[in-house]
């Protein structure tokens, strides 16, 4: 119940009005109840006031009935069966009205938190630090946002069936308890002893939906990666292996759905044997030991054989939260964990890259394995800088710590003479184009690909930045020009034309500062010969840091670092000007 506790405090309004309309609920049913046993009477044809004084009437039921004629008589309501019978209709009518909004509110609330919870992950992990970021698996992120959050809304509204059920038993116990103390104390001991007797069953089901949540995480995680990497998989024969891996896990989720359905079951068939056996008995005891009157005992049955359906039913909610629980928490603790990773962006200098960017004496590691030690660099305001050298030299990471994603383990990174860390890093982001290695498309329009869905961005613009990419000649012959789907992650485009819709998006918002890694490497001549030229053109408008090995980008560059493998850099001037000529 910590979930629904979690729940109330996170929305205190729905709460409050879905417990005052369960309450007037069970008021209402209570008061249509409570007509039951002076309507049994009337029914049986004995006057009513003789029944309260009957022999085997004992003291509480007659005082129970005689309160109750009482209220009738007070608004002036005779107590005939077409009166009460109609007081239990509308009673039953009013506790199903009020039901039916704390039904509502309980569905509203439902969606709130699954909205709620998916905007808050995706929020909390678009906002966090890239080397966070890194290491999330984008299937785990999936599942939280398909399958944890559905199954914490579920868990809430499990959590709220059963107070809507606990609210009705109790309605039904205490008119029970008001015909009977004793035989309810008994029932009540008989109920509990009911449920802790089976309160192991929702134990097995909290563990197996704990371990659910693990699974699918994992499963999702694994799928995510597999499918990303079919092609591969597929085109060496080693298909099966991974079919090996994602079935095994498969497997694992299924033995611990079993357990899940099966304990389920269990509850199910136990609670009504020994719920019916205890009613029977109470029948038998009530009229063979007590001596008590027929009508008393047929309103105790239905009273505390509700009570009984009803504190059932609460533990079957309970069961399925506890199933669905841990999917809340684990998306909680991933949206906290995320949020404790966030990075601070809009603080600091706005920058304005009049200069340039320079690295002075930067040392960087992933993991404590140094990448380079004591780097110097320079990238001037207005000109091409072209980064060479062998993989795993660390081109990327440079591009990655001059945009702020990483930060140097010594040294300092500053744009025209402002150290990066002073400055404002969502203003430095918005003056970047930024065209990475893997040129993976959004399965959308061209044109979507391009503007991303800013609203300011027109096609008049997108089509300059393809013309500026060289990618207007081969959009302009698709039979739907800007507005063709690319496909899946772009596959129905070649990868050289997947490059240049990406270099079109990283121009549409005209950047300061443009960096490509190895953004030109799937280019055939012709298309490199035209991003080479708009290179030449922009040069000077605006400031270009590429990663490259290809000739084109080595010549039109204004300035060339070669990175030497092992950690170490060199500035080369020599092999700069090799590589230039
Ligand atoms: N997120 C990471 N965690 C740990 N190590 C990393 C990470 N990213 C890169 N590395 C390591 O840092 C080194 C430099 O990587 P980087 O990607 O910067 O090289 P690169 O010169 O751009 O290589 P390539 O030309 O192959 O793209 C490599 O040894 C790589 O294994």
């Amino acid at each position: 119940m910590r979930l629904m506790l979690d729940f109330f405090r996170a929305y205190p309004g729905h709460t409050v009005f879905m417990l005052v309309a369960l309450l007037l609920s069970g008021i209402a049913e209570g008061i249509g109840l409570s007509t039951l046993l002076p309507l049994i009477n009337v029914a049986l044809g004995q006057d009513v006031s003789q029944a309260v004084t009957g022999v085997a009437t004992s003291g509480a039921q007659r005082d129970f009935e005689q309160k109750v004629l009482d209220v009738l008589d007070a608004l002036h309501i005779a107590p005939t069966l077409g009166n009460m019978l109609a007081i239990l209709v509308v009673g039953v009518l009013i506790k199903s009205i009020f039901l039916l909004l704390a039904q509502r509110q309980v569905g509203y609330t439902a969606a709130q938190v699954v909205t709620d919870m998916r905007l808050a992950m995706l929020r909390a992990v678009l906002r966090s630090r890239w080397e966070y970021f890194l290491h999330q698996p984008v299937g785990k992120l999936t599942n939280a946002l398909a399958t944890e959050a559905q199954r914490s809304s579920t868990a809430f509204v499990n959590g709220a069936t059963a107070i809507t059920f606990f609210i009705q038993a109790l309605v039904y116990g205490a008119v029970a308890f008001a015909l009977s103390w004793r035989a309810s104390l008994v029932a009540i001991g008989a109920g509990a002893l009911v449920i802790g007797l089976s309160h192991f069953l929702v134990r097995i089901t909290r563990k197996a939906g704990s371990r659910q949540t693990h699974l699918l995480g994992a499963l999702m995680a694994n799928l995510t990666d597999t499918l990303q990497s079919v092609k591969p998989l597929k085109a060496m024969a080693r298909d099966h292996l991974a079919d090996q891996a994602l079935s095994g896990d498969t497997r694992r989720l299924n033995r611990a759905l079993r357990k899940q359905v099966l304990s389920a079951a269990v509850l199910d068939s136990a609670h009504e044997l020994m719920f019916t056996l205890f009613i029977c008995l109470g029948i038998w005891v009530a009229l063979e030991r007590f001596s008590m009157a027929l009508p008393t005992v047929m309103v105790l049955v239905v009273a505390l054989g509700r009570a009984f359906s009803f504190f059932g039913k609460v533990q079957k909610q309970y069961q399925k939260l506890a199933q669905g629980e841990s999917a809340y928490w684990s998306m909680k603790s991933a949206i906290a964990e995320a949020s404790a990773n966030e990075e601070t962006l809009s603080e600091g200098v706005t920058p304005t890259l009049e200069q340039g960017l320079r690295f002075s004496d930067v040392s960087f590691g992933y993991d404590g394995h140094s990448v380079f030690r004591s780097l110097d660099l320079e990238i001037e305001a207005g000109c091409l800088t072209t980064l060479v050298g062998p993989s795993g030299s660390g081109k990327t990471t440079i591009i990655d710590l001059a945009i702020g994603l990483l930060r140097p383990d010594s040294g300092s990174i500053a744009i025209d003479g402002v150290p990066l860390q002073e400055i404002d890093l969502r203003a430095w982001r918005g003056m970047i184009g930024y065209v990475p290695q893997d040129t993976t498309l959004l399965h959308d329009s061209i044109l979507h690909n391009i503007t991303l869905g800013d609203p300011e961005l027109d096609e008049a613009q997108a089509e300059s930045a393809l013309r500026a990419a060289g990618a207007w000649e081969f959009v302009e012959r698709l039979p739907q020009g800007m507005a063709t789907v690319v496909g899946e992650r772009g596959g129905k485009l070649s990868g050289g034309q997947r490059q240049r819709i990406v270099i079109a998006r990283a121009l549409i918002n005209r950047p300061r500062l443009l960096i490509l890694d190895e953004a030109t490497s799937a280019l055939d001549a012709e298309s490199e010969e035209a991003v080479r030229n708009t290179m030449e053109s922009l040069k000077g408008k605006l400031t270009i840091l590429a990663i490259s090995h290809n000739r084109a980008m080595v010549q039109a560059a204004d300035r060339v670092y070669q990175m030497s493998a092992g950690g170490a850099l060199g500035l080369d001037a020599e092999a700069r000007s090799g590589l230039a000529k």
